[in-house]
């Protein structure tokens, strides 16, 4: 890859989430994964790589001192220029985050309870969000895909080569995701759950997608912490 004409690239790794799913105390971006933080491993990630210049990290408020000393001084995690408080919701953490970045540049958006996201997936979604402006990392299906209604009774069976699932880092032109963000911020709209939706619903614009991995899974419930647990063993 040529890196003398990359632009500047920052990543937002979200942390500022409950965990409620996951049910423990700790919130399971505190919670220990062969002996570190699951926040630790994405932070490494995007420190390691060369294509990213900055990391803001977005925690829970009152947790700034601690993620500060016990994860970014702890581990050498020196890219992290700012750390900044979140939401209520995720995309109210993603807001607070965009709103330390200038509009030049790609930023990375990335939930601190994906662990697995590794160098490939960078380059690869780097090399396309240079094209394509709007890019979310996924990956395609394996099971079959049904739509249901309130009673559970299914409404459709979609095509499954045509459903993806999708994952972090969702990628984009920064001037284009803050300009959407914004938007929603003042006309709101329901059940956000990621970033590209914000930029589909606010602009109307086309969002490639590009393929992750399996193993970039998001921890979310008890049993996805021990498939993270074999994950990491065997990268050792
Ligand atoms: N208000 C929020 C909600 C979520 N997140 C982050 O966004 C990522 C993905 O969210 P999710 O898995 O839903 O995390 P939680 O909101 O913590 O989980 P739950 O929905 O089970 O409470 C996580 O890294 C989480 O820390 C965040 O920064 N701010
Ligand atoms: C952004 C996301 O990781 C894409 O899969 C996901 O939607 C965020 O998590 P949540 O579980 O919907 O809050």
């Amino acid at each position: 890859m040529q890196l003398s004409t990359k632009k500047r690239c920052t990543a937002i790794v979200l942390a500022a989430g409950q965990g409620t799913r996951m049910g423990t105390e700790i919130q399971k971006q505190y919670l220990e994964l062969d002996g570190r933080p699951v926040l630790y491993y994405s932070l490494r990630t995007f420190q390691d790589s060369p294509l990213i210049d900055e990391i803001v990290l977005v925690v829970g408020e009152g947790q700034e001192s601690y993620c500060r000393k016990e994860i970014v001084e702890r581990f050498g995690i020196h890219k992290v220029s700012r750390i900044t408080c979140g939401g209520t919701e995720r995309y109210h953490s993603v807001w607070n985050g965009l709103q330390e970045l200038s509009d030049d540049g790609y930023v990375f958006i990335h939930d601190g309870a994906r662990p697995f996201v590794d160098e490939e997936i960078i380059e690869r979604v780097y090399e396309h969000v240079v094209e394509y402006d709007a890019c979310v990392v996924g990956m395609p299906v394996k099971d079959t895909i049904k739509t249901v209604d309130e009673q559970d009774f299914v409404t459709a069976t979609p095509n499954r080569n045509l459903v993806w699932m999708i994952q972090t880092p969702q990628v984009f032109r920064t001037d284009i995701v803050k300009k959407a963000y914004g938007l929603l911020m003042e006309c709101g709209a329901e059940n956000i759950t990621d970033d590209a939706m914000v930029v589909e619903q606010m602009l109307s614009l086309p969002i490639r997608l590009v393929r992750g991995s399996y193993e970039n899974i998001k921890i979310t419930t008890p049993e996805d912490l021990e498939i993270a647990g074999v994950f990491v063993r065997r990268k050792k």
